[in-house]
């Protein structure tokens, strides 16, 4: 079995290349990082280790690089006879992976290869029904587009394992233990079934509770961390202050989670401490300018802040701590982060409230404005 994986980085080689592996898949990961490709090609193997106690390593074979700017036409012909892709690449990465994508998916519809599954897994919502949208516009006629929509499946999907930036250790990884994959059934076109992966009809209460719980209460700590000069998650999470604020943040999150979805009250603590014992773990290094990096992404309308900011806003729900982690987010200030330096030039040209206008997308008279505004003052 065959799988190409778009982007080699922390969770691509730290959590899907574990999950294909261990299904039996030989993986081709393409990336454009030169090095790396060298590092895959060189070793064919690496190793991921557990950021636990006992440290327990696992061994990934039969792996392989490929640079989709430098070897276009051998990512094309690997992807006409793969029987799964995956990527994790970053949300903002997906229009740039649609054009070469889409020649592979054609070539292997052309070739009559039969049906495929495309599963990006991204800290977002729906970044597969998003790569779809991406790759129906590099058709260039209806014959084209309905062939892709009959044969190639794009399943939305939620992906849960910490990766920080690897900082040394060569192509191996240090993970933390957890892991969690749901993909939602329903979008794909094969019956392919991975063990370790969880499939779903509905994706939305799985992606919500995720992005809404784990990232939201992973950006308070960063944000909240960055503001006082706190270098790492676990040493956030370890500030009593802070610690409170993450709490009534998640509390704030789950109110939506349990009037949307009707998740239980009482299970849903049960995943909130879960997950903020997931942050104290001393055995992952992870700095808060990874967590809270591409602030514009983070700020954008449905992602972790302002998404549920809003919906809990149009039922009557309060949120002023995630108001203040929302207008902590804007105070990211990272020299190397370019999106923190263009809300920080944003902040001085235009001023706080046409930022925050157009940065969430929140119309000019919506009182959130208002209150972000109140509290990046304050
Ligand atoms: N690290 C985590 O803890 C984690 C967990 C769940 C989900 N995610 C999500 O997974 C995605 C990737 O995150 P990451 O932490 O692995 O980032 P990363 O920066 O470690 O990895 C991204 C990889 O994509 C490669 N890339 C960039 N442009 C490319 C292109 N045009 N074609 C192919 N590859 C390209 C980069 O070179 C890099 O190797 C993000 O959407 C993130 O939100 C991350
Ligand atoms: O990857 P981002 O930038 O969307 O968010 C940063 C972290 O919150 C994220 O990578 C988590 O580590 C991950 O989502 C855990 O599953």
């Amino acid at each position: 079995m065959l799988a190409v994986h778009f982007g080699a980085g922390n969770i691509g080689r730290g959590f899907i290349g574990e999950v294909l592996h261990k299904n039996g898949y030989d993986i081709y990961f393409v990336d454009v990082a030169q090095p790396l490709i060298d590092q895959l090609n060189e070793q064919k193997s690496y190793y991921i280790r557990l950021a636990q106690e006992k440290e327990e390593t696992v061994l990934i074979k039969n792996v392989y690089g490929l640079n989709s700017q430098t070897q276009a036409d051998e990512v094309i012909d690997t992807l006409a006879k793969a029987d799964l892709i995956t990527v994790s690449a970053g949300v903002n990465i997906l229009p740039l992976i649609a054009p070469i994508l889409a020649k592979g998916l054609l070539k292997r519809v052309e070739a009559g290869a039969g049906a495929v599954d495309v599963i990006a897994c991204e800290n977002a919502i729906g970044a597969s029904t998003t790569l779809k949208g991406h790759v129906l516009d590099e058709m260039k006629d209806n014959k084209a587009k309905e062939a892709i929509l009959a044969n190639v499946g794009f399943p939305d999907a939620a992906v849960d394992r910490i990766v920080p930036n690897q900082t040394r250790d060569g192509l191996n990884v240090l993970v933390e233990p957890f892991f969690e994959w749901v993909v939602a059934a329903k979008g794909m076109k094969t019956g392919e079934r991975l063990q370790g992966v969880n499939y779903v009809e509905e994706l939305n209460p799985y992606i919500e509770r995720k992005l809404y719980t784990v990232n939201t209460g992973h950006a308070c700590l960063a944000y909240v961390g960055f503001a006082q000069g706190i270098p790492s998650i676990a040493e956030a999470v370890a500030d009593q202050s802070i610690r409170k604020e993450l709490e009534e943040v998640l509390k704030e999150t789950s109110r939506l989670l349990e009037e949307k979805y009707q998740f239980d009250g009482a299970e849903l603590k049960e995943y909130r401490e879960k997950i903020i014992n997931r942050f104290e773990n001393v055995h992952l290094s992870d700095p808060v300018e990874r967590v809270g990096r591409n602030p514009l992404r983070k700020l954008s309308a449905s992602d972790r802040l302002i998404g549920p900011l809003v919906q809990l806003y149009n039922r009557g729900i309060k949120a002023p701590h995630l108001v203040k982690v929302a207008a902590a987010a804007f105070q990211f200030d990272v020299p190397s982060d370019e999106e923190s330096v263009k809300i920080q030039s944003m902040l001085k040209e235009k001023g706080v409230t046409e930022t925050i206008i157009e940065v969430t997308s929140l119309s000019a008279d919506h009182p959130l404005v208002t209150q972000i505004k109140a509290e990046i003052e304050a």
